[in-house]
C-alpha cells in the first residue's frame, strides 16, 4: 500500500469512528431513537459518507475508492433503515455528481452496501441480537467487501485490471476487518450502555424494593426488633416511639433487663430461647410500661437464619393488644352481663328474635331455639290494647328506648309482671341494627307491693281501711262536696264496754266481736260509703253525697244511724256466752267549707257526748260541748304546765282523836296563776281521763314523805301521820305498791305513817287485785282508810276482806245530823259497823259543835272537819294546829 492510499485511509477511518462519536450522541446504543433523530443522523451520517467519499483512495481517474461500503453497511447494522437510507441517498447523489467511469460501479457499492447493512440489521431485529458478535460483523463485512468486488466488474476491463491489483487485498482483507472493528466498537457502545441501563434499572428496582420494604415496614402496626439469645437488642422498628420503653437508638445495644420489670423480661427472654430450641415461639404476653402508658403485647419470636453468624439472632415481633384484650374484657363482661339474672333477648331490626338467655328461659319457660327466630309478640297476654305496643313502638323509634311494666304469658300459660327495658343497637350510621330488650319478672315485687298497700291502708283485722285510708277518703270526700255542693257525715262509732270483753273474755273474743261489728257496719251502707276502723274499738263511716237540702239530710243520717245502733245490738256468742255489743256513736254533718280534721274532731267529741249520755245512743256534733271540751283541753295543758312548774302544793286539813291532833290528810291545791287556788275537785277527774293523774298522785306521795321525814325528826310531830288520797287509776298501776315502797325507803319514813285513802268505788272495781294490793302495802306497815264511806254499795262481805284501819263516814251524812233523824240513823249503823269489824271510824265534814257532840255520844272519836280546822298551807298548819295541840297536851 502506497504512502497515497494511507493518509485518506487514516481519514477514512477518523470519519467512520465519528460514526461511533455520532451513535453515543444520538443514543442508538440506548433505545430505538425518535424519527427527527433518526432523520438528523441519517443526514449527518450522509455527510460522513460524502467527507469520506471525498477523501478517496483514488486508484485512477473516476474511480474512487474508499471506505463508503464500511460505513453504510454499518450504518445500516446499527442505525436502522432511516438514516442509512438518508445517508446512502445523500452519497449516492454526491457519486453521481463526481461522475466518472465509476459512477456505476460506486452507486452498486453504495446500494449494495447499505442494502447488507440494512438486511443485517433486519436479521438481528428479527433474532433479537442485541450484541453482534466479532465473526458476524466479519461475516458481514466480508460480504459487503466481496459484493463491492463483484460490483467493481461493471468498470472497464482496463481499470478494473489496474484496480483489483492494487485494492483487492485491501478490500477483501482490511475493509471487513475496518467493519469488525467498527463495528465492534459500537456493538461495545450497545453492551455498555446496556450494563449502564441494567445496573440503573437494578439499582432503580432495589431502590423501589427498598422503599416498598420500607414503606411495608411502616405499614406493620407491631414493633419488630432483632434480639440476641441473652434478649439484647440488635435493631429496631416502631411505626410510633411511644410504642417503645426507650428511644430507639437507647434501646441498641441494651438488654430488655435494662428497661423491663424482671417479670415481664424473663418473659421476652423465655420467648426467645423456646424459638431457639423450636425455630418459633407464639402467643406469650407482657404488659409494659411504654411511652403511650401501660400496653399489653403478644410476642411472636423467630429464629433468624444467618448462615456467617455462629450466633443466633432472633427476630420479635410485638404486637400491641391493648384493645383487643380490652375487647375481650368488654365482651366477657357482655357475655356475663347477657347471663345476668335479668331475661334478655336481642332481637334483629325487624324484632326476630335472635339470641335468649337462659334467665329468658327460666322466666318464660320458652327453651331458646323456641323462641329464636319468632317476634317477642309471641309472649303476649292480650292484656294491652294495641294503643299500649304502638306507644312503645313510638317511644322506641323517637328515642331508641322504652321502658316499662308489661304483662306477658309464661309457655305455662301464666299471666305475669316484668319490668322490661328495650334499647335499639345503632351503627354509627344511625341505621338500626338490633334491640335488645332486658326484663325482670315482678311478681313477687306487686305481690309485696299489694301487701305493703293492705298494710298500709287497711286493718289487719278486720280488712277495713284504716286510718290512713280515712284521712285520704274524708279529704277526697270534702274536695268532691266543693264540687257538688252536697252534704255529707262522719260517724265516729265506740264500743261500749269493749275493754271490760276483752279482759274478762280475752283479746281473741275481743277480736271476734270487732270483725262482727265491721261486717255488720258494712251491712248498714252503701258500697259507696266507707267503712273505716280507726284503731281499737273504734270505727267510722263516712256518708257521702247525702243531698243538699239539710233537714233532708238530717233525716236520711238519723234513719242510718238507727239502722246501726240496731244491727250492732243484735246478740252474738262470744265464747261460750250471748253478749249484747252496743255502741255509742258521735255524728258529724260535713259541707264544702269544712276540712278533715276539724270533721273527725267534731265527730269525736259527739261521741264523747253520747258515751257520757249513757251509751248505746248516738248524738250530733254541738257547738256548746265543743267549748265544755275544749275547756277541758285548756285545762289539761295547763295542768300539766302546772305540774312541771312547781304550781301544785299541798295543803293539810288536821284530824283529831279526843281533841288531839293525830295526823293530817293531804289536800291537793293548785295555785294557777289566772284562776287563783283551783279546787282538785274540778281537775283531779279531768286529771283521771287523761292519765296525767300518775304522774300528780306520786308527786303527792313524794311530798308527803317528805313531810313524814321532818316530822319524824320533831318531838312535836314526830307521832303526827299523813293520809293521802289515792286515785283509782294511780291505784291500778301494776308498780303502785313496789313504788310507794321506793318513795318510804328513799325518804326513810317510817310506813306505819303514811295513810292511803281509798274510796269505795276503788276498792270495788277488782277486788281481788285491791286486797292483793292493800296486803303487799299493809306488811310494810303502810294502813288504810276507805273515804266517802256510805255513798258507795260497799258489801259487808267485801269489807270484811279488805285489810282497812278505819273507815271515813262520808261528809254528807254528817252535814245534817242530829236534826235529820236518817242521817242520824245512817251514822250511828255506820260507827256500830265499823266497831263490830273492828274498823276505826273517822267523821269528816264535822262543821258544828252539835255535830261533834253526836258523834262524841255515838264513841266516834276521830274527827276531822271545818269545826276543828280546814285544809292549811304547810306553814300555817305548823304555825296554828301544831302548837295549839301542844299547848292542850301541855308540851309547850
Ligand atoms: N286523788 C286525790 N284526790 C284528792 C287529792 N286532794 C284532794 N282530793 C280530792 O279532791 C276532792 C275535793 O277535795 P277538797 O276540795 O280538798 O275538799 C276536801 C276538804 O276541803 C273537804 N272538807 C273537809 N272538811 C270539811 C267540812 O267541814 N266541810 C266541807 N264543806 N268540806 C270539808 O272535804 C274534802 C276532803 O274529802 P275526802 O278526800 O273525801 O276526805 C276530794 O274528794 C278529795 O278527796 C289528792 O291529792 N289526790
Amino acid at each position: 500500500m502506497s504512502g497515497d492510499i494511507l493518509l485518506p485511509l487514516v481519514n477514512n477511518v477518523a470519519l467512520l469512528l465519528a460514526m461511533g462519536v455520532l451513535f453515543d450522541a444520538f443514543a442508538f446504543n440506548e433505545a430505538k431513537p425518535s424519527l427527527p433523530k433518526r432523520i438528523t443522523s441519517g443526514l449527518i451520517l450522509g455527510c460522513i459518507a460524502i467527507a469520506i467519499m471525498s477523501m478517496p483512495l483514488s486508484i485512477t481517474s473516476g474511480v474512487i475508492i474508499d471506505t463508503r461500503s464500511i460505513l453504510l453497511s454499518v450504518s445500516g447494522l446499527f442505525f436502522g433503515v432511516i438514516p442509512t437510507v438518508i445517508a446512502a441517498s445523500m452519497a449516492a447523489v454526491f457519486r453521481i455528481m463526481e461522475g466518472g467511469q465509476g459512477t456505476i460501479a460506486g452507486l452498486l457499492i453504495i446500494m449494495t452496501s447499505a442494502g447488507i447493512g440494512i438486511y443485517c440489521y433486519q436479521w438481528k431485529q428479527r433474532l433479537g441480537h442485541e450484541v453482534i458478535k466479532g465473526y458476524q460483523l466479519y461475516l458481514m463485512g466480508l460480504t459487503v467487501h466481496v459484493s463491492m468486488m463483484v460490483c467493481l466488474l461493471v468498470l472497464p476491463y482496463s481499470t478494473l485490471g489496474l484496480l483489483l491489483s492494487e485494492i483487492t487485498l485491501p478490500i477483501i482483507v482490511i475493509f471487513p476487518l475496518a467493519t469488525v472493528l467498527l463495528g465492534g466498537l459500537l456493538s461495545q457502545q450497545i453492551s455498555r450502555k446496556k450494563a449502564e441501563a441494567a445496573l440503573r434499572e437494578s439499582e432503580r428496582t432495589s431502590n423501589h424494593a427498598r422503599h416498598r420494604l420500607e414503606a411495608t415496614f411502616s405499614a406493620i402496626p407491631d414493633l419488630l426488633f432483632e434480639m440476641d439469645i441473652e434478649g439484647r437488642y440488635l435493631a429496631c422498628h416502631a411505626s410510633d416511639p411511644d410504642d417503645l420503653v426507650a428511644k430507639p437508638e437507647e434501646l441498641i445495644g441494651k438488654s430488655v433487663f435494662d428497661f423491663i420489670p424482671l417479670d415481664e423480661a424473663q418473659i421476652i427472654v423465655e420467648a426467645i430461647r423456646e424459638a431457639d430450641l423450636k425455630g418459633i415461639s407464639k402467643g406469650r404476653q407482657v404488659t409494659l410500661q411504654v411511652g403511650r402508658g401501660l400496653r399489653e403485647f403478644e410476642l411472636s419470636v423467630s429464629r433468624k437464619h444467618d448462615d456467617e453468624s455462629s450466633e443466633h439472632h432472633f427476630i420479635v415481633l410485638s404486637r400491641d393488644i391493648t384493645e383487643r384484650k380490652r375487647h375481650e374484657r368488654e365482651l366477657h363482661i357482655a357475655a356475663t352481663a347477657f347471663d345476668s339474672q335479668e331475661g334478655m333477648l336481642i332481637t334483629d331490626a325487624e324484632h326476630r328474635i335472635l339470641r335468649v338467655n337462659n334467665a329468658f328461659t327460666r322466666v318464660t319457660g320458652y327453651e331458646a331455639e323456641e323462641a329464636i327466630g319468632n317476634t317477642p309478640a309471641f309472649l303476649q297476654s292480650g292484656k294491652h290494647s294495641e294503643d299500649f305496643y304502638q306507644t312503645m313502638m313510638e317511644s322506641l323509634s323517637k328515642n331508641n328506648y322504652w321502658q316499662g311494666e308489661v304483662w306477658n304469658q309464661r309457655k305455662s300459660g301464666e299471666i305475669y309482671p316484668q319490668h322490661l327495658t328495650i334499647t335499639a343497637v345503632q351503627t354509627s350510621a344511625g341505621e338500626i341494627t338490633n334491640y335488645v330488650g332486658a326484663f325482670t319478672d315482678i311478681t313477687q315485687r306487686k305481690q309485696d307491693e299489694a301487701d305493703i298497700h293492705q298494710l298500709a291502708f287497711y286493718d289487719s283485722l278486720t280488712g277495713l281501711p284504716n286510718r290512713r285510708s280515712l284521712q285520704e277518703r274524708l279529704d277526697s270526700a270534702l274536695s268532691s262536696c266543693r264540687h257538688t255542693r252536697q252534704l255529707g257525715a262522719v260517724f265516729f262509732i265506740d264500743l261500749d264496754n269493749f275493754k271490760n270483753l276483752n279482759d274478762t273474755a280475752g283479746h281473741d273474743q275481743g277480736d271476734k266481736l270487732l270483725v262482727e261489728v265491721a261486717n255488720r257496719l258494712n251491712s248498714c251502707v252503701r258500697n259507696a260509703d266507707m267503712v273505716a276502723r280507726l284503731g281499737g274499738d273504734e270505727f267510722i263511716v263516712i256518708l257521702e253525697n247525702l243531698g243538699v237540702d239539710e233537714s233532708n239530710v238530717l233525716a236520711q243520717v238519723k234513719d242510718i244511724v238507727a239502722k246501726v245502733i240496731l244491727t250492732i245490738q243484735a246478740p252474738l256468742t262470744i265464747g261460750t256466752q250471748a253478749y249484747h255489743p252496743t255502741c255509742s256513736i258521735g255524728i258529724a254533718l260535713f259541707s264544702e267549707k269544712d276540712f278533715s280534721d276539724e270533721v273527725m274532731k267534731r265527730s269525736d267529741m259527739a261521741m264523747y257526748q253520747a258515751k257520757s249520755s249513757g251509751k248505746n245512743t248516738y248524738r250530733f256534733f254541738d257547738p256548746v260541748a265543743e267549748e265544755a271540751l275544749c275547756s277541758l283541753a285548756r285545762m289539761d295543758a295547763d295542768l300539766r304546765f302546772a305540774l312541771s312548774n312547781q304550781q301544785l302544793e299541798l295543803h293539810y286539813q288536821p284530824q283529831y282523836r279526843c281533841q288531839t291532833l293525830i295526823g293530817a290528810e293531804a289536800l291537793l291545791r293548785w295555785k294557777h296563776p289566772d284562776r287563783g287556788m283551783v279546787s282538785p275537785a274540778e281537775f283531779i277527774p279531768l286529771a283521771e281521763d287523761t292519765g296525767l293523774i300518775l304522774p300528780i298522785g306520786e308527786w303527792v306521795i313524794r311530798q308527803a314523805c317528805k313531810q313524814l321525814q321532818q316530822w319524824q325528826e320533831r318531838p312535836e310531830t314526830a307521832e303526827l301521820f299523813i293520809a293521802v288520797n289515792v286515785s283509782a287509776r294511780q291505784f291500778c298501776q301494776d308498780n303502785f305498791v313496789e313504788s310507794v315502797r321506793q318513795l318510804l325507803n328513799t325518804y326513810g319514813v317510817s310506813a306505819e305513817k303514811l295513810k292511803l285513802e281509798l274510796t269505795e268505788s276503788l276498792v270495788l272495781m277488782d277486788v281481788e287485785d285491791t286486797i292483793q294490793k292493800m296486803q303487799a302495802l299493809r306488811s310494810y306497815g303502810i294502813r288504810f282508810a276507805l273515804d266517802d264511806f256510805g255513798t258507795g254499795y260497799s258489801s259487808l262481805s267485801h269489807l270484811k276482806r279488805l285489810p282497812l284501819d278505819q273507815i271515813k263516814i262520808d261528809r254528807s251524812f254528817i252535814r245534817d245530823v242530829p236534826e235529820d233523824q236518817d242521817d242520824s240513823e245512817i251514822v250511828q249503823a255506820i260507827i256500830a259497823m265499823g266497831q263490830n269489824l273492828g274498823l276505826n271510824v273517822l267523821a269528816e265534814g264535822v262543821e258544828t259543835d252539835e255535830q261533834l257532840a253526836f258523834l262524841t255520844e255515838l264513841d266516834c272519836l276521830d274527827i276531822q272537819g271545818f269545826l276543828l280546822g280546814r285544809p292549811s298551807s304547810i306553814d300555817k298548819f305548823e304555825t296554828t294546829y301544831i302548837p295549839a295541840n301542844m299547848s292542850r297536851l301541855g308540851m309547850a
